[in-house]
């Protein structure tokens, strides 16, 4: 066990409520610690980009206090800001402008003086050095959103803050950005991000929260959370339909589905030893042939449904 480290943000009592009358966020309590990456999972509309733009000061909140790296965000707003970078949801770059010019300027925008040995750095841990003088319209998508983390990055926060960074990326770039984002944790870069991605949490992610309707109703280390997150399902559709499960299978806890066409073996994800390379062997060696597999895990909405039913059972 590692002891955890000081918070960097510590949140309290936070709640929103828009002029519509929406409770976006609901009595938020979260402290997150210096140097970890931190992943808030949760469906649309949960209160993800609200609970970000709060920390951020660029919502208003309805009451809470919220403390970034020793300064409060609504009393000490610049100070706060200074040590936060932020990379929103939308790709708002500015189309005609180069790499380079975005980039120095956004760091211009806190105030700190140029220091283009430290931008290059920045683009060059992004790979975006050999596009440093092309315009931001001629750039893919990916290297757009590459831009805006150089961006977020171009006043050396102490915090990063990445709203679904890898929304509409491709699954190579998304693993890219990854790697781009763990490597910043190593420099000592605190990371809180949002996805909508179980994957994503899990490949990235110290701890985890969960929100939903504008609740924090779960805040875990990763793999313990992982371990609630469920079974896999494999489903392999046979060529020949079976009326009883063969006695050669029965090590397996199996079923026959849709009329003995469909076989079905539920295993837990997070053992090394899934039994799924064995049972495909076994099964060739039973000449059971089949036509497709798929497995199938968890979806965001069974792990709330589950998640839910268990706090009200405790
Ligand atoms: N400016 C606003 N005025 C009124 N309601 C808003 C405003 N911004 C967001 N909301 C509402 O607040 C709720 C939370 O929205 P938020 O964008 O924080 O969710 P989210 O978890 O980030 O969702 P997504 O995953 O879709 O980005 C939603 O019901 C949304 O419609």
């Amino acid at each position: 066990m590692t002891t955890p480290l000081p918070p960097i943000i510590s949140v309290s009592g936070l709640t929103k409520t828009y002029a519509s009358g929406l409770h976006a966020l609901k009595n938020i309590d979260l402290e997150i610690r210096k140097g970890e990456i931190f992943a808030l999972l949760g469906p649309n509309g949960a209160g993800k980009t609200t609970l970000i733009n709060i920390i951020c000061g660029i919502v208003t909140p309805s009451s809470g206090k919220i403390v970034a790296d020793g300064h409060d965000v609504l009393r000490e707003y610049r100070a706060a800001r200074s040590k936060i970078g932020l990379v929103p949801q939308e790709l708002v770059t500015d189309a005609f402008e180069t790499v380079w010019a975005t980039t120095s300027f956004s760091r211009g925008l806190f105030g700190k003086a140029p220091h283009p040995s430290y931008i290059e750095k920045v683009l060059r841990d992004l790979s975006l050095w050999d596009k440093k003088d092309a315009k931001i319209m001629t750039l893919s998508g990916g290297m757009k959103r590459r831009v805006m983390i150089a961006k977020a990055l171009s006043h050396e926060p102490e915090i990063l803050f990445l709203d679904e960074p890898t929304a509409g990326v491709d699954v190579g770039l998304r693993r890219d950005m990854w790697e781009q984002v763990r490597g910043l944790r190593e420099k000592g870069v605190t990371i809180i991000l949002t996805t909508h991605y179980i994957e994503e949490a899990e490949q990235m992610a110290d701890r985890i929260g969960v929100i939903s309707q504008g609740a924090l109703i779960l805040v875990e280390d990763k793999t313990s959370l992982m371990k609630k997150l469920g079974k896999k399902q494999l489903t392999l559709n046979l060529q020949t339909p079976l009326t009883a499960l063969p006695a050669g299978l029965a090590e397996w806890p199996l079923t026959l589905k849709a009329g003995g066409h469909e076989l079905e073996y539920v295993f837990d994800a997070n053992e090394e030893r899934t039994g799924v390379p064995s049972l495909l062997r076994r099964l060739s060696e039973l000449d059971i042939g089949f036509r497709d597999l798929n497995t199938r895990q968890s979806s965001l909405e069974d792990i709330f449904v589950g998640l839910v039913k268990e706090r009200t059972a405790s």
